[in-house]
């Protein structure tokens, strides 16, 4: 129904004012008293074997909402009908930023995908804690951080453990952005010395928050390029021994414009931006696919990158990851991917 009635409609419009029409919508509809558990009836699977265990956490399926959706955390309730096992919400920056000038957000129709250079636009960590305390506690959330694009490089760390520190009542786990290609001066991210100060800085945090708070202390994962060649990749499997990091989300855009169907004088008007979608979905699974085989399986991974249909998951999966998420996909295929995911893992797995 979605891909016929309500697609075609949707992409007639800017695709930036369409995302917040459909919230609006989503919202007005679950406020009718009937439609979540419509909802709910016509997306969830609900089924014990579809139950993963990572990281101390309980996920009810494998099947979650990727970052940059719901980057302010306002949605998430009633996303949860969807089927969604977890929802990341973010990415969150201390201080609330509009992003890159618009437009920023374009589709690429022939190639399934989308181009994007959003740059981290967000109402800030403040707005993120006051939607996270409406939490009706229905599915999983994580809290997707990074920093603000105006702050200097020495500053970075801090920026981390203001949003860890804000969000840690109130997220089940973290995700260190370190991997978008839309903010400026982000090249100290790619730096293996500094992710291992960055990452002993978050989990000394962690340790401590927990023991004032007497609450668990929440797993940290970290969120990769699809871009990272061979050598880095090696060093990403050395820092998440080093650092003993709950696992690795790979992966975020790439900036690879490679074999794209889109005309070259189409990207020259798009200019800079991450692509997402069925473009970087075989270049997602081999980075999946790299780090499982040459680190032993010894970390969970959570695959994301063009799942747009079930094989395209069940693919990530036995290239690695535990969990996948969706985000080009959901836009493109509708909620109906959730429920078709879950149920050819139920039959596949
Ligand atoms: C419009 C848009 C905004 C995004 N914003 C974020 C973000 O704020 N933080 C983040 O970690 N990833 C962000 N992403 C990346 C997605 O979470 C995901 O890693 C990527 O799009 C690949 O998955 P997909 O092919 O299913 O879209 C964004 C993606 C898109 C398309």
């Amino acid at each position: 129904m979605y891909k016929i009635f309500i697609r075609p409609i949707f992409f007639l419009f800017d695709p930036e004012k369409i995302h917040y029409f459909t919230f609006s919508l989503i919202r007005f509809l679950c406020k009718i008293p009937f439609i979540p558990a419509i909802f709910r009836s016509m997306y969830q699977v609900n089924d014990k074997k579809l139950e993963r265990t990572l990281f101390g956490l309980t996920f009810k399926n494998p099947v979650g909402l990727a970052a940059g959706f719901d980057k302010n955390a306002v949605l998430y309730n009633e996303l949860a009908n969807f089927g969604f096992g977890f929802i990341e919400i973010g990415t969150v920056t201390p201080k609330g930023q509009v992003g890159n000038p618009k437009k920023r957000l374009f589709r690429l129709k022939d190639d399934q995908g989308i181009i994007n250079r959003m740059g981290f636009n967000n109402e800030g960590l403040q707005t993120a804690i006051q939607q996270l305390k409406k939490n009706k506690g229905k599915v999983i959330i994580g809290g997707n951080i990074g920093k603000n694009t105006q702050t200097s490089p020495e500053n970075y760390t801090a920026d981390y453990l203001e949003c860890f520190k804000g969000l840690h009542p109130h997220v089940d786990y973290f995700v260190l952005n370190v991997s978008c290609p839309n903010v400026g001066s982000h090249a100290k991210l790619n730096d293996k010395e500094y992710l291992l100060e960055l990452i002993f800085a978050c989990q000394k945090l962690n340790t401590q928050l927990s023991l004032t708070d007497k609450i668990k202390s929440k797993p940290i994962l970290l969120k990769i390029a699809p871009d990272l060649n061979n050598l880095q990749l090696d060093e990403i499997i050395a820092l998440v021994a080093e650092t003993k990091i709950d696992g690795v989300i790979a992966s975020n855009t790439s900036t690879n414009r490679a074999n794209l169907k889109v005309s070259k004088e189409r990207l020259e008007e798009i200019g800079n931006g991450g692509v997402s979608g069925q473009p970087i979905k075989n270049q997602s699974t081999k980075v999946i696919k790299y780090l499982s085989e040459k680190s032993n399986k010894s970390f969970p991974i959570i695959g994301v990158g063009g799942i747009h249909s079930e094989n395209d998951a069940l693919e990530k999966i036995k290239a690695g990851a535990d969990l996948v998420q969706i985000y080009t996909g959901f836009i493109y295929e509708g909620p109906g991917l959730v429920k078709r995911i879950n149920k050819a893992i139920l039959e596949n797995i």
